[in-house]
């Protein structure tokens, strides 16, 4: 089976998309600092990626990156304006209303995997949903990861696996619980060429053959030109925005942004 054939077979039916945007920041600004000496890390920034799209956040160091991944998936809370996931406003979510989002609603891959080296790769992607108290199948964890072509390296430990594979791992791990939204942060760049190639063809994938939405953030102009549409951050301030980018179009306008 291919991996179209495996993502179709495992996770079409969980990914939710009810109609809504994945995500919307409605005028966000993010203080940092004192209200006279502080830092707008975000300053007023509009912005719906639509479900089943991916998105990709750029824009030089200092910009504001991190701080919009943050905030849209309710990791740091914004000193004004909304921030809807999903469909549901979680602006003024209490903790445990944020908590119980991230168990369900929202995935994250990071740079750097964050697998537990003494669990198989099995292991790590039940995990995190038995620390929740989430049931989940030996079957459905063999399903994901069979979905992320990793059906034979179940009971690989992370040492015994390529970047790019534990990265896979690491989707598969997010994707267990089905999230409306899967947020990347640099998901290929601790990754050489090849093993980089594998991992977008994958979150590819996901986004065209289950409908997921992603939204990532990358410096990297080749890695962005995967996504459906490239977002331009200066200062806090969305500046620019690109659909369908090309490697050369994002580059171009990242070295604008930069000089
Ligand atoms: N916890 C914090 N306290 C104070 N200032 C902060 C904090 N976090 C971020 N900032 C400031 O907010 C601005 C945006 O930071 P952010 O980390 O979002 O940028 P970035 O575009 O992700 O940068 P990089 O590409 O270097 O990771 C910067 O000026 C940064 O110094």
């Amino acid at each position: 089976m291919s991996w179209n054939q495996h993502l179709s077979a495992g996770l079409r039916q969980g990914v939710p998309n009810a109609g809504h945007p994945a995500v919307e920041l409605q005028q966000v600004t993010r203080m940092y600092g004192s209200k006279n000496t502080g830092v707008a890390a975000l300053d007023n920034v509009s912005l719906s990626c639509p479900a089943g799209t991916w998105t990709a956040i750029m824009g030089p160091s200092g910009s504001g990156k991190s701080t919009l991944l943050h905030c849209a998936a309710g990791l740091d809370q914004v000193t004004s304006g909304r921030v809807v996931l999903s469909g549901r406003d979680i602006t003024m979510a209490p903790d445990s209303v944020l908590t119980e989002l991230r168990r369900r609603t929202i995935g994250f891959v990071f740079q750097s995997f964050n697998l537990i080296s003494s669990l198989t790769a099995e292991q790590n992607v039940a995990f995190p949903s038995k620390l929740a108290g989430v049931r989940v199948s030996k079957s459905d964890v063999r399903q994901t990861l069979a979905s992320v072509g990793l059906a034979d390296r179940a009971s690989h430990r992370p040492r015994e696996l390529s970047g790019g594979q534990q990265q896979r791992v690491a989707i598969a791990r997010a994707m267990i619980s089905r999230p409306a939204v899967l947020f990347a942060d640099e998901p290929t760049g601790a990754l050489d060429s090849h093993s980089a190639k594998i991992v977008l063809e994958l979150l590819r994938t996901m986004v065209q053959t289950v409908g997921q939405s992603i939204v990532m953030v990358t410096h990297d102009p080749a890695v962005a030109a995967s996504a459906d549409t490239v977002i331009f951050l200066a200062d806090g301030q969305i500046v620019d925005r690109v659909h369908m980018p090309t490697i050369h179009d994002v580059a171009e306008r990242l070295a604008r942004l930069e000089s």
